[in-house]
């Protein structure tokens, strides 16, 4: 999940950018980028690491325009420690553009081909993003006419990419010497907002993944990019935009709102917020009804993202809630990292209990979703060495049992936890004595509570559904054969030996 960022200023836009990526930042730890536009030189900065160890004062300063887009990376495709799938992307022709992606594509493979034999494009990284990047040149040069280009031409060449590519995509992207382009896919999977601020009588806008990027630099939200719409905003501040797919619905990821974003975010009408509320209370409702009979003590939320849910489940239930875990405010989040083994470790070192919290007493804890179970099991060991009588573990989001291929990185289903195995094999496997799981339709109705439009979301990690219709379980075998072979993230690839090379490794360009 990465999350991008794009901006049409009236005065010089790197701080902004800077400033919205660090509000972005949970949504990507392994690489970060900033593209600004200066007439038509565009100037480039991107580096592995997070954004405050990738841009110093003199990159910063070297990011001259008044508009620009920015990236947070968190691979799913390609590799983690490759600096040269750290995004933005770069295409010289036509007129030179750039890009940023939040999502994977699931055609990779064969339009890379098309690219070769038929566009005659070279793609050199494994990474989706300069697929996309490079479909979406193409489609441009093809309705170039006399060195120009019209608002039609634009939605013309998105049109195109629809057709095209497959998965989920929002996009920010850059054309030297016109504008700003952004689009998201057919079916909203991703998150793609759109804000804006009046200056001396002019229109700024801002386009970002989530609400908090926007709120926290002074723009107001407008509303979301719609599923399949572009919209072009030009240099001088014009904006067009269209919806450029015929069949489109909005199908949100569920995961977005379970773990991905920001609480204080609003993303597709919903509050991510109240929907984790809801989540706390719908959970709250299955412990009443299935365990009756069951003692809790008290309830103890696994910081950070199961705060708000874990909150309303012990008030719902008449129970404490007590923060018996104390977070590292340092440290990361362990799910976004790449490798099972600093995953592992970074656990320890972001969360440490509260002894007399857990003493003799039985808990409840609860956690937004069990994944790998590399948090679980670690926490659940935490809570017995407290001295926990009984250790009752609850998951605000149904059991992940399913690989998401949209973009988030849980390919293989050798890795999750939840595949082939029932509740009692969970609990035995964390180590805990029972384990309560929403139920999906509970967690659809925590979301569409906060609003009555949304009837679909993209929830195939849960469900096994897959929303664009084009991956069956050859495809699965694919992904899980080519992890197998080392393609993808690479288990083990610790970040940590990375940012001892970081400013060794950050590449710098002005492009012309
Ligand atoms: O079963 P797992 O594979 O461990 O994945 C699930 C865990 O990972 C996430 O936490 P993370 O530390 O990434 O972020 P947070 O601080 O936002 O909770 C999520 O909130 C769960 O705690
Ligand atoms: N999580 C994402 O959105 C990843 C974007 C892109 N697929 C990459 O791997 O860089
Ligand atoms: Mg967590």
């Amino acid at each position: 999940m990465c999350g991008i960022l794009g901006v049409v200023g009236r005065t010089p836009v790197n701080q902004l950018l800077y400033d919205g990526l660090q509000l972005l930042q949970h949504r990507g730890q392994d690489a970060a980028g900033i593209v600004t536009a200066n007439g038509k030189t565009f100037h480039m900065h991107k580096g592995s690491g997070l954004v405050r160890d990738v841009f110093r004062t003199r990159n910063m300063r070297s990011l001259q325009g008044n508009a620009g887009i920015g990236h947070v990376r968190y691979p799913t495709a390609g590799s983690a420690s490759s600096l040269a799938e750290a995004q933005p992307f770069y295409v010289n022709s036509p007129f030179g553009i750039v890009l940023a992606h939040n999502g994977n594509l699931t055609n990779t493979d064969e339009l890379k081909s098309d690219m070769y034999r038929t566009d005659l494009r070279h793609i050199n990284t494994n990474s989706d993003s300069e697929v996309l990047l490079n479909v979406f040149a193409h489609e441009i040069a093809v309705r170039v006419e006399n060195a120009s280009l019209t608002p039609d031409a634009v939605f013309g060449a998105v049109e195109a990419v629809h057709r095209r590519v497959k998965g989920a995509y929002a996009v920010v992207a850059m054309i030297a010497g016109f504008g700003l382009v952004v689009f998201r896919d057919p079916n909203g999977i991703r998150p793609l907002v759109m804000g804006s601020n009046v200056v001396d009588g002019h229109t700024e806008y801002m386009f970002a993944s989530e609400s908090v990027a926007l709120d926290c630099s002074g723009f107001k939200l407008l509303r979301d990019v719609a599923p399949g719409e572009c919209v072009y905003v030009t240099f001088d501040g014009d904006m067009h935009s269209k919806v450029c797919a015929e069949n489109t619905k909005l199908a949100p990821c569920l995961f977005e709102y379970v773990y991905f974003a920001r609480p204080d975010s609003v993303i597709d009408g919903v509050s991510v917020y109240q929907s984790r509320l809801n989540m706390g209370e719908m959970l709250a409702e299955k412990i009443r009804r299935q365990f009756p009979d069951v003692t809790i003590d008290v309830v103890i939320p696994i910081p950070d993202s199961s705060r708000q849910s874990a909150l309303q489940l012990a008030n719902a239930l008449g129970l404490p809630y007590r923060e018996g875990f104390i977070k590292n405010r340092y440290i990361g989040r362990t799910f976004i990292m790449p490798g099972q083994a600093v995953r592992k470790k970074s656990v320890r070192q972001k969360l440490n209990p509260v002894a007399l919290e857990f003493a003799g007493r039985n808990v409840l804890l609860v956690d937004d979703s069990i994944v790998r179970g590399t948090t679980s099991k670690e926490i659940v060991q935490m809570a017995r060495d407290s001295g926990a009588k009984k250790v009752f573990f609850a998951s605000a989001a149904p059991a992940v049992r399913f690989p998401n291929v949209y973009g988030i990185d849980m390919p293989t289903r050798a890795e999750l936890l939840a595949t082939g195995r029932d509740d009692a094999q969970i609990a035995a496997e964390i180590g805990a004595d029972a384990v309560i799981y929403q139920e999906l339709d509970a967690l659809e109705q925590a979301v569409q509570s906060v609003n009555r439009e949304l009837d679909v979301f993209e929830a195939s990690c849960f469900s096994g559904c897959y929303i664009t219709g084009d991956i069956d379980a050859a495809y699965l075998d694919a992904i899980e054969a080519a992890r197998g072979k080392g393609k993808a993230q690479p288990e083990g690839d610790d970040p940590s030996s990375k940012l001892v090379d970081l400013n060794l490794n950050v590449a710098e360009q002005n492009l012309m």
